[in-house]
């Protein structure tokens, strides 16, 4: 079955990767998987070299043993050939080096110029800065003083997430950028953009007649956007309590993921099309007005102590490198309205947290009430079709439609229609990384975010902060392994909604139908 999902392989312009915070936590996950997942898959010729940069002392045969253990452990392919790791693993080298010391530039100058005349690269290098925030200014400025953007190819910076702290600091560091880098040199990830079922929102709205015609205020009752993990803050305490899930996960992912469900057609599917498409949505988006208007229509929330599948858990502020008096949210969840023509009157209602009972990433589309229940006579409340379509873990899309029992005289079951991609696919769906360096080495930036959508989101989400900003202290709390704090559940029975469980979950009245 597999078979059905692959396409012919286009390979990437030859190219040096510099990955600058090689020693770091998320190359280590994600990055060197993803680079070797590329090669696995054909989808990197020969000439492409990788260059790790970091302070820490590295031979390149150590780092070429860094290497070996983090696909061991984090790719989805197993290394089970040797002579094509030997293969794999001669395209890298490591070079230590303080980014802020130019000088070492040089020498980092002369070992890219022998990897690229050794591998027969024109010129073509992209940066991709997996470090910290506030050192991505002084490489770019680097990298220009020390010669590294002196060549006849093109140059590519990518850069990770956060992309400053509020508006204020974003702009700081987009000015900064822009001094070396043009607009359309810079990358900024998005990870959820990489994710084959977000990507796959387009296709599913705008290939299906069944959809598009219905995809407005006239048939949708409400959007649940839900990102609900069961980790807690590992070992990012130190980072994740300055920032909090407002900014971790809402200022990006989720209202990216909103941007796609809610955009226009684009009139073409180009990069900037689609993201002129996107900005739109994210500059309709009704502001807060008042620290009343959020407290109405946003709930914060922070884990304490509690329990999940028989294994206590601690509390938020028992966390390593977290402020025992932390007042930072673990949890959000807010009513968000788009104010344009399509959506006017919709609620987005959009939740995210850690330590929630479900590893998962769900969109719910709930559709209106028929405009008569001629069943309402034999006493049949019918329940509302949904579209829901699975990000992650599980991949897929399903439908819930109204249907007769077999074999009653007329009694109505509600029947979820289900397409488990990931069923079909299994481990051979690429991680969102793998895409998005592909991309970014083909030159299309469409999965990645430009600098007014950052600007948009960062104005929406800074009205939040502000207010909460005010009362500090005014935040509940929920026990780890539950649900969040109840307020969220209220946010919606206010307007005659709930929550939909995810993965379909609790609903025994349901037959599903999964042809895998
Ligand atoms: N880890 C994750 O899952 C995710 C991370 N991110 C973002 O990715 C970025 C990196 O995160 P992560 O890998 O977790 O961070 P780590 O702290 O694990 O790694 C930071 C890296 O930066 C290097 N470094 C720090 N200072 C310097 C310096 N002055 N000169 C050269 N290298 C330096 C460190 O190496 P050395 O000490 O050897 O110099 C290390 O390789 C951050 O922006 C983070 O927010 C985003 C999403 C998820
Ligand atoms: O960007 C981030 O995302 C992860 C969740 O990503 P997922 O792909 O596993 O759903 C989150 O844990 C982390 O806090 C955040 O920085």
């Amino acid at each position: 079955m597999a078979d059905n999902f692959s396409q012919p392989t286009v390979q990437p312009p030859g190219a040096v990767f510099f990955i600058f915070g090689a020693t770091g936590d998320l190359a280590r996950r994600k990055l060197f998987p993803a680079i070797y997942s590329l090669y696995r898959e054909g989808k990197l010729a020969e000439d492409f070299a990788v260059i790790g940069v970091a302070r820490r002392p590295r031979t390149d045969e150590e780092f070429k043993e860094d290497l070996y253990r983090s696909i061991e452990e984090f790719c989805r392919y197993k290394i089970d050939d040797q002579e094509h790791w030997g293969r794999f693993a001669q395209h890298f080298s490591y070079k230590s080096l303080d980014i802020n010391n130019v000088d070492g530039y040089h020498e980092l100058r002369e070992l890219t110029e022998s990897v690229e005349a050794r591998f027969g690269i024109p010129g073509n290098r992209l940066f991709y800065l997996a470090l910290a925030p506030e050192l991505f200014g002084s490489v770019s400025f680097n990298l220009q003083k020390g010669g590294m953007l002196d060549t006849s190819g093109w140059h590519r910076l990518v850069i990770e997430k956060p992309f400053g702290y509020d508006l204020q600091s974003a702009q700081k560091l987009n000015e900064e950028l822009s001094q070396v880098f043009k607009e359309e040199e810079i990358y900024r990830i998005d990870h959820y953009l990489g994710k084959e079922m977000v990507q796959n929102i387009e296709v599913i709205r705008f290939a299906n007649a069944f959809f598009e015609p219905l995809w407005n205020n006239k048939h949708i009752a409400n959007v649940q956007i839900t990102l609900s993990e069961t980790v807690g803050v590992e070992e990012r305490g130190g980072y994740y309590d300055h920032a909090g899930a407002l900014r971790d996960m809402g200022q990006n992912h989720m209202l990216q993921m909103l941007t796609m469900i809610a955009m226009e057609p684009p009139s073409r599917l180009y990069a900037e099309d689609i993201r002129d498409e996107k900005v739109k949505v994210l500059r309709s988006l009704r502001p807060y007005e008042s620290v009343q208007e959020v407290k109405e229509n946003v709930v914060r929330g922070q884990y304490i102590a509690g329990e999940a599948r028989g294994k206590k858990l601690p509390g938020y502020r028992e966390e390593d490198k977290v402020d025992p008096n932390s007042n930072t949210e673990t949890y959000f969840a807010a009513k968000v309205f788009v104010d344009n023509f399509r959506w006017a009157g919709v609620p987005f209602y959009i939740r995210t947290g850690k330590r929630l009972p479900v590893k998962t990433t769900e969109v719910v589309v709930e559709f209106k009430a028929m405009p008569t229940n001629v069943y309402l006579g034999q006493k049949h409340t019918l329940e509302p079709n949904l579209l829901v379509i699975r990000v992650n873990p599980m991949e897929g899309i399903y439908i819930k439609i109204n249907a007769k029992k077999p074999g009653s005289e007329s009694q109505i079951q509600p029947l979820a229609m289900d397409f488990c991609q990931s069923c079909l696919v299994g481990i051979n769906s690429p991680e969102a990384y793998e895409r998005l360096i592909y991309d970014a080495a083909q030159g299309d930036s469409t999965y990645f975010t430009r600098w007014d959508e950052v600007a948009a989101a960062w104005a929406f989400v800074d009205r939040i902060a502000a207010a909460w900003q005010q009362n500090p202290s005014d935040i509940s709390t929920y026990p780890a392994g539950s649900w969040g704090p109840k307020e969220a559940d209220e946010l919606l029975a206010k307007d005659g909604f709930h929550w939909w469980p995810v993965n379909g979950q609790e609903e025994d009245n349901v037959i599903w139908i999964n042809p895998n």
